[in-house]
């Protein structure tokens, strides 16, 4: 786990006088799990916006496994091997999970109609390896419209999967998911991500998922990184208990 997949060298970014970025340098090791914490409005989905293509940098680099990518469009940087998901699923609501699952595996090969891969059968079938995956078989034919919040989350990640990156990142994987799910919906993400080899950044706010999920955390304040290390490490720092887990605890 010692080589870099991703790079990030000084990045920099202000909306008006909002630094949401300001000198972030961070390495993301391949094959490991890193969890972004912080407080509200600290920069999170900033960095994983820079990194997908759908902000760029004032200054800074951020390179792929060798590679200059700031400034590449986000297709260009899905096709590289990067996808994401969002802290809002982005299923279509009329279409069952499986017909999402085909649609972004459709999507992978460069096609975009919303009929053609719902007609062809080697999508179905790999929508249905992945849903069995994900265990979602048993509501394969569910509208994403009356799904629970956890099995949203899964089937949006299981779209992101579908893409097969090499690096996914996640913005809040478990937000809105009810509490006697949530270590459910982890464990399921966590076994079908190592299972494909995938690298994986999310932003958490819920403490017990990053310490059973995250091989590092980085914790992300005004901008920058204040604290990068191992869960037992970082989560202990009182400085990081006062400052983030304190507020998140009383948000
Ligand atoms: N497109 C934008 N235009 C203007 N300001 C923005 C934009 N995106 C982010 N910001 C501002 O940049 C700062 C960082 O926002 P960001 O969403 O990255 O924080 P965050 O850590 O992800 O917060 P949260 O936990 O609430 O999602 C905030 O002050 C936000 O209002």
């Amino acid at each position: 786990m010692s080589e870099v997949l991703l790079q990030a060298s000084g990045l920099r970014l202000a909306f008006g006088g909002v630094k949401a970025a300001d000198g972030i340098d961070l390495g993301v090791m391949k094959g490991e799990f890193l969890a972004i914490i912080g407080p509200n409005g600290a920069g999170k989905t900033t960095f994983i916006n820079m990194t997908t293509g759908y902000l760029r940098p004032n200054a800074g680099t951020i390179t792929y496994d060798g590679r200059r990518i700031t400034g590449m469009s986000p297709r260009a940087i899905v096709k590289l091997g990067i996808a994401r998901s969002f802290q809002l699923p982005q299923l279509f609501v009329e279409h069952t999970v499986e017909q999402n699952i085909a649609l972004a595996v459709a999507s992978r090969d460069g096609i975009w109609s919303p009929l053609t891969p719902l007609l062809r059968p080697r999508f179905r079938d790999e929508a249905r390896d992945l849903l069995g995956r994900f265990g979602l078989s048993a509501i394969a034919d569910t509208r994403a419209d009356a799904l629970n919040e956890g099995a949203r989350k899964l089937a949006d990640i299981a779209m992101a999967v579908a893409l097969k990156p090499r690096l996914l990142l996640m913005d809040e994987p478990t937000s809105g998911v009810a509490a006697s799910e949530k270590m459910e919906v982890v464990e399921t993400l966590a076994r079908v991500l190592r299972d494909a080899a995938v690298t994986a950044v999310f932003v958490e706010h819920d403490m017990d998922v990053v310490e059973r999920f995250a091989d590092r955390v980085a914790v992300w304040s005004q901008g920058r990184i204040a604290a990068l290390g191992p869960p037992t490490e970082v989560l202990n720092d009182p400085a990081v208990q006062r400052d983030v887990i304190g507020i998140e605890r009383h948000a």
